[in-house]
């Protein structure tokens, strides 16, 4: 019983054995030692040995292309090099290549055993080569680079379809992106001369980008139905560089809304990079296929007399490769990140040639501009003696910082990237492509560091890391509650200062109201006041002047009219004495009097009437000055008082 149980558990640690050493010696999910040992160095090289986070291309494992045959050691720039057909307007008839009606003729050779180019001199009536037919010395001259794709006659058999470019450079990018490195592909040439072409071609024929996205989903498909133990995780970005302005183009451009530019930021592990960009995950070739279309058709372009359809800026479609390899034996984490740069960029142009003018010779000289900066950052890195690194003044004597093209490709001209430029040649300008083919002669000479961006970590730091990060985000937290209560208070206080502010504008009211009632007050005292002085004044003078008492003897009841005629007389009389008091009248005529009042009577009322005036008019005066005191005390705060509305913070 505990023998044949003994004998299955045998053979099924033997299976599991067996299946581990299966996959850990199977090539499509361990790089050839030999090619990591080219690549990595150091602690580098440990790490990559033990990871399988690798997917090398479909077509290497079917064994046509070997693996090291397509490891570049060096880390030179690839530099190749593609010349186009004619274009309608080069030939205005086309029936054949050799029927040209504007005497444009096909100025290159190439030789796809050396791959070697050739511009030839132009010998016929070509207007377009009138400028070189002045140059004191025009010659044939001769380049050799990686590759020289013959694109210019379909029916001769080295025809480089979209395709051939693909295989030749872009599957082979693809797998140093599966490896860690981060690569950038750039199309250079004059405008028209089939950049666009080249990197995002047309439905029927897709270049570079589309056949990049979709080989990365194939390759990545295929891996995860082999290994479910990698996870991929992608991710795509689109802007463009427009009159030296970043443009994100996966961001829908709101009509009559002027764009929205982005800014460039530097960091010192990544470089510089565009601050706030669109970057979205993506899980399909249909999705990243769509977000590169989107991205395409917001791109600027134009019609000018060398191309209907003109890129009027630089393009960047940016891919994101994460892979994340969980190794079960070790219990160890490998992460390989690496970014996959293509870039379209905008052609040299004359402006005589395109016969730009107003915004269209703007973008032209933008665009020039920012390619003669990417042409003198070529030159200083290809020149041998910049080539000290930092200590040598590299960094400093580099120009990539006077256009944002090249500040935004410095990592990937002259750091940690693998890089190749395609050089777009038309066929039959001489000028332009010699200047084109001395670029590309120069780049070539261009030596990247890159490294394999790889990160591998075990458990147990893994662990360490969540905790540790598990800490930060709590004292994060602690410190978020610390200053939403210190932001309670201080709202706290503020609507106290409102309530505070809130009750001195009402107190403010109210001195108002009591300043106004205290004015209507003044004011009636005032009309009372002058009431009095009237009423006194008209007294005094019918004392000075009294009318003469009238004297009725025997009259029946007095009726109601003689009554008020009798107090109107005895009022004249009291005035009378008193007159007769101030200016000495005749005393006789007040003894001979019958109304039963004395002289004597008479004075003293009017003393005492005039005293009692007297004593009203003092009151009055000092009730004034006290209502005058108190209005200008009262003025007096007033004006010391803080306006409101003005806060200050407590
Ligand atoms: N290899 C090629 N085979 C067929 N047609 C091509 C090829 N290369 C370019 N063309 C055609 O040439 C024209 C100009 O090409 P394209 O727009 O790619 O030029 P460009 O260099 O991107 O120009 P610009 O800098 O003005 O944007 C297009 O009509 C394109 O279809």
């Amino acid at each position: 019983m505990h023998s044949s149980r003994r004998l299955r558990y045998r053979q099924v640690v033997d299976d599991i054995v067996e299946t581990l050493i299966g996959i850990a010696i199977d090539p499509r999910l361990m790089p050839a030692p030999a090619a990591i040992a080219s690549t990595a160095s150091g602690s580098d090289l440990a790490r990559t040995v033990r990871s399988s986070a690798s997917t090398p291309s479909l077509r290497s494992r079917d064994g046509t292309v070997p693996m090291h045959a397509r490891m570049d050691p060096g880390g030179n720039v690839r530099v190749v090099v593609r010349v186009r057909a004619f274009l309608p307007r080069e030939t205005d008839a086309i029936h054949d290549a050799t029927e040209i009606s504007r005497g444009a003729e096909c100025l290159i050779e190439m030789d796809p055993l050396t791959q070697c180019t050739t511009l030839l001199v132009p010998d016929g009536a070509d207007p377009a080569n009138s400028r070189a037919k002045s140059r004191k010395v025009i010659e044939e001259k001769s380049f050799t680079f990686d590759n020289s794709f013959w694109s210019h006659d379909r029916k001769d058999k080295h025809y480089a379809e979209q395709e051939d470019v693909y295989n030749c450079l872009g599957e082979e990018f693809l797998d140093h992106n599966f490896e860690g490195y981060h690569t950038c592909i750039f199309a250079y040439g004059q405008t028209g001369s089939g950049k666009s072409y080249t990197m995002m071609g047309t439905p029927d024929q897709p270049g570079l980008i589309p056949r990049t996205c979709e080989d990365l989903f194939q390759r990545i498909e295929a891996a995860q139905n082999e290994t479910p133990n990698i996870s991929y995780n992608v991710r795509v970005s689109y802007f463009e560089v427009y009159n030296e302005h970043v443009r994100d183009l996966l961001v829908p451009v709101v009509p009559n809304q002027s764009p929205y530019y982005l800014k460039i930021r530097e960091s010192p592990t990544e470089g510089p990079y565009v601050k706030d960009l669109t970057e979205v995950p993506v899980r399909s070739i249909d999705e990243i296929l769509r977000y590169m279309k989107m991205g395409d058709n917001s791109r600027t372009t134009a019609s000018t007399k060398m191309n209907d359809t003109s890129s009027r800026s630089h393009a960047v479609f940016t891919i994101m490769l994460k892979q994340i390899h969980h190794d079960m034996e070790t219990d160890e984490t490998t992460e390989r990140s690496s970014r996959i740069r293509l870039v379209d960029l905008a052609g040299s142009e004359r402006a005589k040639a395109t016969e730009a003018t107003g915004q269209r010779l703007r973008e032209g000289s933008n665009i020039n501009k920012s390619l003669t900066t990417l042409g003198r950052v070529i030159a200083a890195l290809a020149d041998p003696k910049q080539r000290g690194g930092k200590r040598g003044g590299r960094e400093q004597v580099v120009p990539y910082r006077d256009s944002i093209l090249t500040w935004l490709l410095k990592d990937s001209l002259g750091g940690n990237s693998k890089t190749a430029m395609i050089a777009c040649i038309a066929p039959s300008d001489y000028e332009e492509t010699l200047s084109t083919l001395r670029y590309a002669d120069q780049a070539k000479r261009i030596r990247t560091r890159a490294v394999v961006n790889q990160d591998s970590i075990s458990t147990a730091e893994r662990d360490a890391q969540i905790a540790a990060m598990a800490e930060e985000i709590r004292q994060l937290q602690l410190s978020v509650s610390d200053s939403r209560r210190r932001e309670k208070d201080a709202q706290q206080q503020e609507e106290r200062l409102e309530e505070y502010q809130g009750r001195v504008a009402a107190m403010q009211r109210m001195m108002e109201e009591k300043s106004m009632v205290a004015e209507g007050k003044i004011r009636s005292l005032q009309t009372e006041n002058e009431a009095l002085r009237l009423h006194l004044k008209l007294a005094l003078e019918s004392l000075k002047n009294p009318i003469p008492p009238v004297t009725v003897r025997n009259t029946p009841e007095p009726t109601a009219a003689q009554e008020t005629v009798r107090s109107v007389e005895k009022d004249a009389n009291i005035e009378v004495a008193e007159d007769k008091e101030n200016k000495g009248v005749d005393e006789a005529y007040y003894d001979d009097n019958d109304d039963g009042y004395s002289s004597g009577g008479y004075e003293e009322d009017a003393d005492d009437l005039q005293d009692y005036m007297q004593d009203l008019l003092k009151d009055l005066g000092m009730f004034r000055r006290k209502i005058g005191d108190d209005k200008g005390r009262f003025l007096d705060e007033e004006s010391n008082r803080r306006p409101l509305g003005v806060r200050t913070n407590v």
